[in-house]
């Protein structure tokens, strides 16, 4: 694990990105950060690498859209969509994901096949949320297989998006601090 500046850590080497926005196939278009990475608070990246490790022993592990979230990134998604449910606001408390706390991910096979949620990361609407009735039985035995894992070491949903999970402690300053990217 790389440490990094405010009690942050980079465990980016130790668990499948698929960090979208570092690409343009998100919900802004453009390129968010410039890098794949997966940054987190130390304790909320122990906990993470051990609901891995939980997922491995049933046959799948956890496949990463985002971690830490710097507050400058914040801004520029919320200018995009404003729209609270789905994205915080950054000029209110901004989000867990700009403490290091919070994290945005799916399940895959251990061959890299993802699970079918229902919806695809970042589908914001009703069919994203948790109490949404469509979904088929395996969609929902899914998502379930994923909550389970994830409340067991100590990360919560919220109701809009079943992708999103905050760790318990998630207290302090929303943070600015740039992801460890190269500059090639
Ligand atoms: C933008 C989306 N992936 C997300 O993380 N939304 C929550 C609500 C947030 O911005 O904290
Ligand atoms: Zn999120």
């Amino acid at each position: 694990q790389q440490e990094l500046p405010d009690g942050l850590v980079d465990i980016s080497d130790q668990i499948s990105l698929d960090v979208r926005y570092a690409t343009t196939a998100n919900f802004t278009g453009e390129v968010l950060y410039p890098c794949q990475k997966c940054v987190l608070k130390k304790v909320a990246a122990d906990a993470l690498l051990e609901v891995n490790t939980y997922f491995e022993e049933q046959g799948f592990q956890l496949r990463i859209f985002d971690c830490y979230r710097p507050l400058d990134i914040q801004r520029l998604m919320w200018k995009v969509y404003p729209d609270p449910n789905y994205v915080a606001n950054p000029d209110k408390i901004g989000s867990v994901h700009n403490r290091g706390y919070a994290v945005d991910l799916t399940l895959e096979t251990l061959d890299g096949q993802a699970l079918d949620m229902g919806t695809d990361y970042d589908h914001f609407g009703p069919e994203a949320h948790w109490d949404y009735a469509g979904l088929s039985e395996s969609q929902q035995r899914n998502r379930g297989i994923l909550l389970e894992g994830m409340k067991r070491f100590g990360f919560n949903p919220i109701r809009t998006e079943w992708w999103h999970f905050s760790y318990k402690k998630n207290s302090g300053d929303a943070l600015n601090t740039p992801l460890p990217c190269k500059l090639d």
